[in-house]
């Protein structure tokens, strides 16, 4: 396992947002986590990759107790996240974005941009060149950001979070406003990182279209854990009536 938690919990002014929840994320997967909207997905998230301080519980990723570690440390341990909405520098081009670096998150721009152009490695480069080709947005390496569609934009963003080596990318909705064919490129792609050691874990409310791609599968409701298993878990009956219930 790359991720473990244990009775993880946050919360908010007495609302139980995240409830003893403990999952267990395998090495080269793509592990998915479901459940209707407040159900606790994007907080558990932030628990994990430190944006918000567990009220209880653990975080062990690759055997290391990392709970309440600040999200630039986790970061250094291996670990990377997206989210939910897209944020590259628009008027910035798609390489250029590439090269900004994730480490620090706290960076100006100004800054960020000064360094790079610095420190510019030709190998940074490449590798940039490499991944956008294997991503099949090659075409727009010198186009603005702002130039691209929302699945493009996701493509840019899994982009950056390749050129980390993180070995562990966690996606908030990678998938809203993509276009289904589209979205189906970005989920094969997912699958051949994978395969190349990449471990993804993915909150997703486009079951329709990610779940023959899951290979576990964590459904959430009222900020506990209701059901795992494989993709077949969506027929469950307590997660067909958490679904209702929403
Ligand atoms: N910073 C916060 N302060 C107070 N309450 C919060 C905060 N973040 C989340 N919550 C509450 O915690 C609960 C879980 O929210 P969360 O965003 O984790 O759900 P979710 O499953 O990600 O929902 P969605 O699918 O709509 O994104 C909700 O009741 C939400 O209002």
């Amino acid at each position: 396992m790359i991720l473990q938690t244990y009775n993880l919990s946050k919360f908010f002014e007495g609302l139980r947002a995240l409830d003893s929840v403990s999952i267990s994320v395998p090495r080269e997967s793509l592990t998915l986590i479901i459940g209707p909207n407040g159900s606790g997905k994007t907080t558990f998230i932030n628990t994990v990759t430190g944006f918000y301080r567990a009220d209880g519980g653990r975080v062990e990723f690759a055997g290391k107790d990392i709970t309440n570690f600040p999200p630039h440390r986790i970061f250094k341990e291996g670990m990377v996240r997206t989210f939910q909405i897209p944020r590259p520098f628009k008027k910035l081009t798609v390489i250029e974005n590439m090269l900004m670096p994730l480490e620090n998150p706290g960076e100006s721009l100004r800054g960020a941009i000064l360094k790079n152009w610095v420190d510019f490695e030709s190998d940074a480069v490449e590798k940039a060149y490499d991944i956008l080709e294997f991503l099949n947005i090659d075409h727009l390496t010198f186009e603005r950001a702002e130039t691209l569609s929302g699945g493009q934009l996701r493509l840019l963003e899994i982009g950056k979070a390749l050129m980390t080596d993180a070995k562990l990318i966690v996606m908030d909705e990678p998938l809203a406003g993509v276009a289904p064919a589209l979205a189906h490129e970005i989920l094969k792609k997912i699958k051949e990182l994978c395969d190349a050691g990449k471990t993804f874990l993915i909150v997703e409310h486009r079951l329709d279209i990610i779940l023959d791609y899951a290979d576990k599968v964590y459904v959430m409701g009222n900020g506990r854990l209701i059901a795992e298993g494989g993709r077949e878990v969506i027929e469950k009956p307590e997660v067909v009536e958490v679904y209702l219930g929403a």
